[in-house]
């Protein structure tokens, strides 16, 4: 327990407001005024949008300890300040990570925390680590964009590294759960905004990096620099983030390579065959249950064959990531190996089957990385034609939507550009743009089709489709809403899709039916 005179002292702020009671145990934190309640520090960060200050009564109604704010903050707070310790810094975010692991007791201290990072994988990458885990008997947890979890039980959580009050209170939360080892995804969003200063990281390992993110950072150096922070101190100012203790890096990407280069005693994985890397592998085969198998080699002569469930080259990757960062965790890599073969990954690759002889995936591919990954990996396993439906989301990064096109038209037959999340964006904005890269990337055999519609989307897609062929609608993977204009609507890609082939296969049968009567 800590009180916030305590907690000031430690992070060097100024107590004002109501000094007595600065002797007031704190036990949590929360950066959302709603959110508070007794032994709770309410967290006012100056916002985008608004001061958090400005919520300070919100906090006080619902019984907040004590604040945390900056000299901006402590006007809008005017005489609520009197009623309860306020405690000052002139850049509260900086030091709201350190505070967070102090009310909540470091709970990374305890817990192995295998921080991943990369633009593309991560949420794959955290379930394998789990699978991993499990398989040698750990209780583990996960924190990431499906939301969070310990032991398979399910713990609500927002965003993909949520902000640090609610990071270190998970943590906690995993840690009297009886977690040995924590897999959280870590956003360039959460190492700039210090969402994950204060955890202490046993292993940190980098996937890749791609073009995302590109309206929150200015280019991609310095989304790669905001990356390196949970390797280097020194790679990018301003970090606060405890560099990992032990890295994993691949490097099949120059970032990748770059950064194995500023951390020479980081594990190397490489997906490619015969790569120089510490953890690689062979070829995947593909069973006729839809799993691959593969040899995967490590350091110190370690064999052993893998059986994956998802499909896909960058899956290895992903895969040989999770045996490298729980074999620096000391965990035996033999029985990883066999978790792995038990992973389930909502949304990504996830086949929809309702007896159709052709494929339908559904993947959270929403970046020109990930469609390009998707659909070469759907490219080596078929002889049939593909089409992919995808659109891109409004209010982010705009320089990917012609290039999420491009990816697409690279490789498909058949691009049906659709919207996804517009926003507060006008749709048909968004969809010329996408369309723009598909035209320009198609070759002569490609159709490019627009259909705002994302149901109609899906449902052309599957009336296309022939005996063998392959439909991959892209960009929800497991998420369930439609997001126009401040309202999310509900709409499942998987649900749809289903919806879409009953409809088909019933057409087929009547077909079929009426062809019967009249022979
Ligand atoms: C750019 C960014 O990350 N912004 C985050 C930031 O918003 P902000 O500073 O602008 O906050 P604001 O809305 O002005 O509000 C100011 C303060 O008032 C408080 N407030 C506000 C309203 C209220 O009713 N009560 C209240 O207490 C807020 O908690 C905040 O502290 O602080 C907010 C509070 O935690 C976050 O919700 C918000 O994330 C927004 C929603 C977001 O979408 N972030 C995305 C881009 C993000 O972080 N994504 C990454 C990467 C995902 C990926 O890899 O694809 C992630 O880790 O999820
Ligand atoms: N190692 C990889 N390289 C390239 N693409 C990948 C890789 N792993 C997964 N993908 C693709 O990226 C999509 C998103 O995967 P995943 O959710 O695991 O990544 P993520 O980094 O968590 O994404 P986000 O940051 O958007 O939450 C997958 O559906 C797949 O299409």
């Amino acid at each position: 327990m800590i009180t916030a005179a305590q907690l000031a002292e430690k992070v060097h702020a100024e107590v004002l407001g109501h000094r007595a009671g600065a002797d007031v145990d704190l036990v949590g934190a929360t950066i959302r005024a709603q959110d508070a309640g007794p032994g709770i520090l309410f967290a006012a960060l100056p916002g985008a949008r608004v001061h958090g200050a400005s919520f300070g009564a919100t906090a006080v109604e619902a019984g907040a300890a004590a604040i945390l704010t900056d000299p901006a903050g402590i006007e809008l707070l005017a005489s609520v300040a009197d009623r309860l310790p306020v405690l000052v810094h002139p850049e509260p975010r900086s030091v709201l990570g350190s505070a967070s692991a102090l009310v909540t007791g470091n709970p990374s201290v305890d817990l192995d925390v295998v921080g991943i990072t990369g633009t593309s994988g991560k949420t794959t990458t955290s379930y394998l680590v789990e699978a991993a885990l499990q398989g040698a008997g750990a209780v583990a947890g996960i924190i990431g964009t499906t939301g969070s979890r310990v032991d398979g039980r399910a713990l609500p959580s927002r965003l993909t590294t949520p902000e640090a009050p609610e990071f270190q209170a998970l943590l906690s939360r995993m840690r009297s759960d009886g977690a040995r080892a924590v897999a959280a995804e870590i956003s360039s969003h959460a190492l700039r905004l210090g969402r994950v200063d204060g955890t202490r990281f046993a292993v940190g390992a980098f996937l890749n990096l791609s073009q995302d993110h590109l309206d929150f950072h200015p280019d991609m150096e310095d989304y790669f620099r905001a990356k390196c922070r949970l390797f280097d101190t020194a790679a990018d100012p301003g970090s606060h983030v405890s560099p990992a203790a032990k890295a994993v890096v691949v490097i099949d990407d120059d970032w990748g390579r770059r950064l194995a280069e500023m951390r020479p005693d980081a594990a190397t994985v490489s997906a490619v065959v015969g790569a120089d890397a510490d953890w690689t592998a062979g070829e995947s085969q593909t069973t006729e249950y839809g799993t691959q198998t593969f040899i995967v080699h490590g350091p110190h002569g370690l064999t052993v064959e893998v059986e994956l469930p998802i499909l896909g080259r960058f899956n290895v990757a992903n895969a040989l990531v999770a045996l490298a960062a729980v074999d620096a965790l000391g965990v035996d890599v033999r029985a990883a190996a066999v978790g792995l073969t038990r992973v389930r990954v909502p949304g990504r690759l996830e086949p929809v089957v309702r007896g159709q002889d052709f494929r339908v995936l559904v993947d959270y591919a929403h970046k020109p990385g990930a469609v390009a990954a998707v659909l070469t990996s759907v490219r080596a396993q078929t002889q049939g034609r593909i089409a992919v439906v995808l659109g891109a989301g409004g209010d982010r990064d705009s320089a990917k939507r012609e290039l999420m096109g491009a990816a697409a038209a690279d490789v498909a037959d058949l691009v049906v550009v659709t919207d996804d999340n517009p926003r507060t964006e006008d749709p048909a904005t968004i969809r010329a743009a996408v369309r723009r890269g598909a035209e320009s990337a198609a070759g002569e055999n490609t159709r490019v089709e627009e259909i705002g519609d994302r149901g109609a989307a899906i449902g052309a897609a599957i009336d296309w489709a022939r005996t063998g062929d392959v439909v991959v609608i892209a960009g929800k993977g497991h998420e369930t809403g439609q997001e126009v204009n401040g309202t999310v609507y509900p709409f499942d890609d998987r649900a749809r899709a289903a919806e879409e082939l009953v409809r088909r296969l019933g057409h087929t049968a009547l077909e079929g039916e009426t062809e019967d009567s009249t022979s």
